[in-house]
């Protein structure tokens, strides 16, 4: 027997029903709205193209020294008029820009948050990569893509030589330019004041060390990375006159046991570019290494964040696929994970952007 969902959908998929759906006065405006989440879900490919020519050609800082025309932008942009204006015209259909008076451009809100946000521009630079990977999304579903551009840009997932300093200079960098946005959610969530030893696994180049150390001016710091990465974190130390309170432990977290000593250990971004045995692994790894009485942090966006469903299923799912290892998951699949490698107690904190990341507690 069918089901009254399947009937439903059969229905709803049926030309002559939206077309009837959108003629009847009262279903229009719900058929309107459908017809445009269709749209933006076909068209969502050349959007993400606007926004990469606008954060190219530096257009909301363009915008934000004051409302311009074509004509007095194409020269800086280096073309026509008419180009300009189309850009200028798209970019307003997606809130970049807005229009002024006198056929002029300013910013819109969605380029207002562009501005000072190096996170956000950075990864939108960066998609170029990912880009071109998902060209044939059904190829690269069947593991028969060939070798991905992500999958070169961040070695660790693939291959098992230990990358050198070349091959994470990038990667590091693109890691660091958008550490403040999550940090800030994370430190906002959990108060480490009442720490006094923090370990980041997959720290990088010390970024979350580094806001760590300036909410809590007592918190020693550890880092926990691979050789080429830990050897930027130690130089970032030492910049920043953070050196005596920070230790850098080089390893790779697949074969080295982590460093004890610490009562708060964290990963920030790092289980979900691993599969579940690697993350199994690490969660026991990380529980022998805490002290007694200890916490651990996971911080990371997360699949099933209500709101923002499409943020880890549909991006990181196929990012993570592109790159060639790893997996979005939820807080209830981490949190059973967490008791599988003995927390015995596991906290979902609420942040202020789940979008940008959660964070559960484990002790
Ligand atoms: C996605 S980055 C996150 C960096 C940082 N936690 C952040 O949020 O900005 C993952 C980090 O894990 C490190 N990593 C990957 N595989 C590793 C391994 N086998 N051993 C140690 N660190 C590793 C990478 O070098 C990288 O710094």
């Amino acid at each position: 027997m069918i089901s009254f969902a399947t009937l439903a959908d059969r229905l709803q998929s049926s030309p002559r029903f939206r077309s009837a759906a959108g003629a009847f006065v009262l279903s229009r405006p719900l058929a309107r709205r459908r017809a445009r989440a269709v749209f933006d879900l076909t068209a969502g490919f050349v959007y993400s193209q606007v926004l990469l020519a606008c954060v190219e050609l530096d257009l909301p800082r363009l915008l934000l020294r004051g409302p311009a025309t074509a004509e007095n932008l194409a020269k800086t942009l280096d073309m026509t008029p008419a180009a300009t204006l189309r850009l200028l015209n798209a970019a307003t259909s997606l809130n970049i820009a807005r229009r002024r008076r006198g056929g002029r451009y300013g910013l819109g809100r969605a380029g207002a948050a562009l501005i000072d946000n190096p996170g956000v521009n950075a990864m939108v630079a960066h998609h170029r990569l990912l880009y071109d990977d998902l060209r044939d999304p059904v190829a690269l579903l069947r593991g028969k893509a060939g070798p991905t551009r992500l999958a070169g840009y961040w070695p660790y997932a693939t291959q098992a030589a230990l990358p050198g300093a070349s091959e994470v200079a990038s990667y590091t960098a693109l890691m660091a330019a958008s550490q403040a946005m999550i940090a800030e959610q994370a430190m906002t969530a959990c108060d480490l004041r009442k720490h006094r030893v923090l370990l980041d696994v997959g720290g990088g180049d010390g970024s979350f060390l580094a806001a760590a150390a300036k909410r809590s001016s007592g918190l020693r710091l550890m880092l926990f990375d691979l050789p080429a990465v830990a050897a930027l974190a130690s130089s970032r130390f030492e910049r920043d006159g953070l050196a005596s309170r920070a230790t850098v432990h080089p390893g790779d977290f697949r074969k080295d046991p982590l460093p004890r000593g610490a009562d708060l250990v964290s990963f920030v971004r790092v289980l979900h570019d691993h599969d579940d045995d690697t993350v199994r692994l690490l969660l026991h790894r990380a529980r022998e290494a805490l002290a007694p009485g200890g916490t651990l942090l996971v911080i990371e966006p997360m699949a099933e964040t209500p709101g923002a469903e499409a943020m880890a299923d549909a991006y990181f799912g196929f990012y993570l696929l592109a790159m060639g290892s790893g997996t979005p998951r939820s807080a209830s699949r981490l949190r059973t994970m967490l008791r599988d490698a003995g927390f015995q107690r596991s906290e979902l904190l609420p942040t202020n952007l789940p979008l940008v990341t959660q964070l559960i507690a484990a002790s």
